[in-house]
C-alpha cells in the first residue's frame, strides 16, 4: 500500500496551565502549555499524529509555518518520503526561500518537528525499520566532521525494536525518570512539601528544582528539598537562561552545599563558550551542566560537544527536527561518551521522548549509567496512549506509533480562541 498523504490539518490547541503556575520558572512566569497539533490524512485511511510544544502566545505563529510546509506534504506517499527521508529532511528545513525564516531554528523549526513527528508516527504505524534505513534518514550536512554515515550505522548495533517494545529489562523495569513536578518556581512552600512527601511515597527518587530568581529564596527551597529527600537520593537545579557566565558560577556556587548534580541553561543557550567556562568552573564542585531544551540543531549540539561545555545532552523531541535530527544527537552524544538525559514535560513532550531514550538505550549507548529522563505530571489526560509511570520508570509503549495523537475531545475543548475551555477563561 502507498500511503499516499491526502491532507494535513494543524490545530493551535492550548491549556491554562499558568493558572496553576505549573510549568513555571525564572524566565516563564506563568506558561500555558500548547502545542500546534498536526494530523495527517492518508488515502487508506492511516493517519499519523504529530505535535510542537509552545508556551501558549505565538503558536499560531508555529501554526502559519505548519501551513506554510504542509504542500511538501500533501500529495507524497509515505513509501516516497521515507525511501529519501534525508532528502524530505531537507526539502521541509532547506527550501530555499522558507530557509531564510531560519535555517534549521526558531519558528520554522519547530514547524518541521510538528510534522516531521507526524510523519515518523505514520511510518511507525504502518511498518518497521532497520538500522540502514535509520541511518539514512539522518542529514549528516554540518556534522561530517565528528560523525560519518559509516560511524553512525556501527554505532546502531540493533534496531529491530525501533517503536516497539524491547523485550529486556526495559520491559520489566523500564527507564529511569526524574521528576520537575515537585518544585516550579511559583509553588509555595507548603506545595514544595506536600508534593515532595507525596512524591518520595510513590517511589521517586531524583528531583528537579527551579532556581535563579532570588538566591536567598533558591537556598531556602534547595535545603528544604535536600532535607527531605534525604543525602542519597539526586538533585538536578534548573535557571532556565537566567544569569550570565560569572553571575551562574558565583549563584551555583553558593548553591553546592545542596550537592546538585548538575546546573540546567546557566545562560544563554546560545552561549557555547559560555558553557564551557561554566562547567570547567564548577566542575571542581561535582556539578556537572545540562542543556539542550532550546538547542536549536544538531550543528549547536556538535559544538557543545566538541567544546566540553555540557556533561548532560538534553535532546528535545519538538525542538530539533523530530527523530531525524534527534537521532544525529543521540549518535554525537554517544561518540562523546555524553549521557543523553532528554528534556520532557510540557505537554506531550513525555509521550514522545520515551521512544528517543529507549532507542538510545537498546540500538545505541546500551548503557543507564548518569542516564534519567524527565517526568512531569501534567496533561498525560488528553492523549490516546498516555505515557505509563511505574517506581519511577518510564515503562515501554505498547501501541504502535509515536504516541502523540491527542483525545479529540480534548483538542476540541482546547482549541485557542474557539474551545469551550478558553470560551471560559476570555470572557471571565
Ligand atoms: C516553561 C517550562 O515549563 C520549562 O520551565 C521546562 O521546560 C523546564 O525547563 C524543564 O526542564 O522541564
Ligand atoms: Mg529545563
Amino acid at each position: 500500500m502507498l500511503h499516499k498523504i491526502t491532507n494535513l490539518t494543524v490545530r493551535d490547541v492550548r491549556f491554562p496551565t499558568s493558572l496553576e503556575q505549573h510549568g513555571s520558572d525564572a524566565m516563564h512566569t506563568d506558561p500555558d502549555y500548547s502545542a500546534a497539533y498536526v494530523v495527517i490524512d492518508t488515502d487508506c485511511g492511516l493517519k499519523g499524529f504529530g505535535l510542537t510544544f509552545t508556551l501558549g502566545k505565538g503558536t499560531e505563529i508555529v501554526v502559519c509555518a505548519v501551513e506554510a510546509l504542509a504542500g511538501l506534504v500533501v500529495g507524497k506517499s509515505l513509501q516516497e518520503i521515507v525511501s529519501d527521508f534525508r532528502g524530505f529532511y531537507r526539502l521541509l528545513t532547506s527550501d530555499s526561500q522558507m530557509r531564510w525564516l531560519g535555517p534549521e531554528k526558531g519558528v520554522t523549526h519547530l514547524a518541521t518537528a510538528a510534522v516531521l513527528n507526524a510523519v515518523w508516527d505514520l511510518w511507525a504505524r504502518a511498518e518497521g525499520k532497520d538500522p540502514k534505513q535509520i541511518v539514512s534518514c539522518i542529514d549528516f550536512r554540518y556534522i561530517t566532521d565528528v560523525l560519518t554515515e559509516d560511524e553512525a550505522l556501527v554505532f546502531i548495533t540493533c534496531v529491530d525494536c525501533f517503536f516497539r517494545p524491547p523485550e529486556d529489562q526495559m520491559l520489566r523495569e523500564g527507564y529511569p525518570a526524574y521528576t520537575t513536578s515537585c518544585a516550579w518556581l511559583g509553588y509555595s512552600d507548603q506545595q514544595l512539601k506536600q508534593l515532595c512527601t507525596d512524591a518520595l511515597k510513590s517511589g521517586w527518587t531524583k528531583f528537579k528544582v527551579k532556581v535563579g530568581a532570588d538566591l536567598e529564596d533558591d537556598i531556602r527551597r534547595c535545603r528544604l528539598i535536600r532535607q527531605m529527600i534525604g543525602a542519597n537520593n539526586t538533585l538536578m537545579i534548573d535557571a532556565n537562561q537566567r544569569w550570565d557566565v560569572a553571575e551562574a558560577i558565583s549563584w551555583v556556587s553558593r548553591l553546592a552545599e545542596f550537592k546538585p548534580l548538575w546546573i540546567e541553561e546557566p545562560t544563554s543557550p546560545d552561549d557555547i563558550l559560555g558553557h564551557a567556562a561554566i562547567s570547567k568552573a564548577l566542575a571542581p564542585l561535582g556539578i556537572g551542566v545540562a542543556t539542550g531544551e532550546q538547542c536549536h540543531n544538531r550543528v549547536m549540539f556538535k559544538q557543545f560537544l566538541q567544546a566540553s561545555a555540557l556533561q548532560f545532552v538534553q535532546i528535545d523531541s519538538c525542538r530539533l527536527g523530530s527523530v531525524n535530527e534527534n537521532l544525529a544527537v543521540l549518535l554525537m552524544a554517544h561518540k562523546f561518551q555524553v549521557p543523553v538525559c532528554p528534556h520532557a514535560g510540557g505537554v506531550g513532550l513525555c509521550e514522545l521522548v520515551q521512544h528517543l531514550i529507549l532507542f538510545d538505550y537498546v540500538c545505541v549507548s546500551g548503557s543507564l549509567s548518569h542516564r534519567m529522563c524527565e517526568y512531569v505530571d501534567h496533561l498525560h489526560e488528553h492523549f490516546t496512549s498516555p505515557v505509563v509511570i511505574h517506581d519511577a520508570h518510564y515503562m515501554p509503549p505498547k501501541d504502535p506509533g509515536y504516541s502523540c495523537e491527542m483525545l479529540e475531545s480534548s483538542v476540541q475543548r482546547h482549541q485557542y480562541p474557539e474551545g469551550d475551555v478558553w470560551k471560559l477563561h476570555i470572557n471571565k
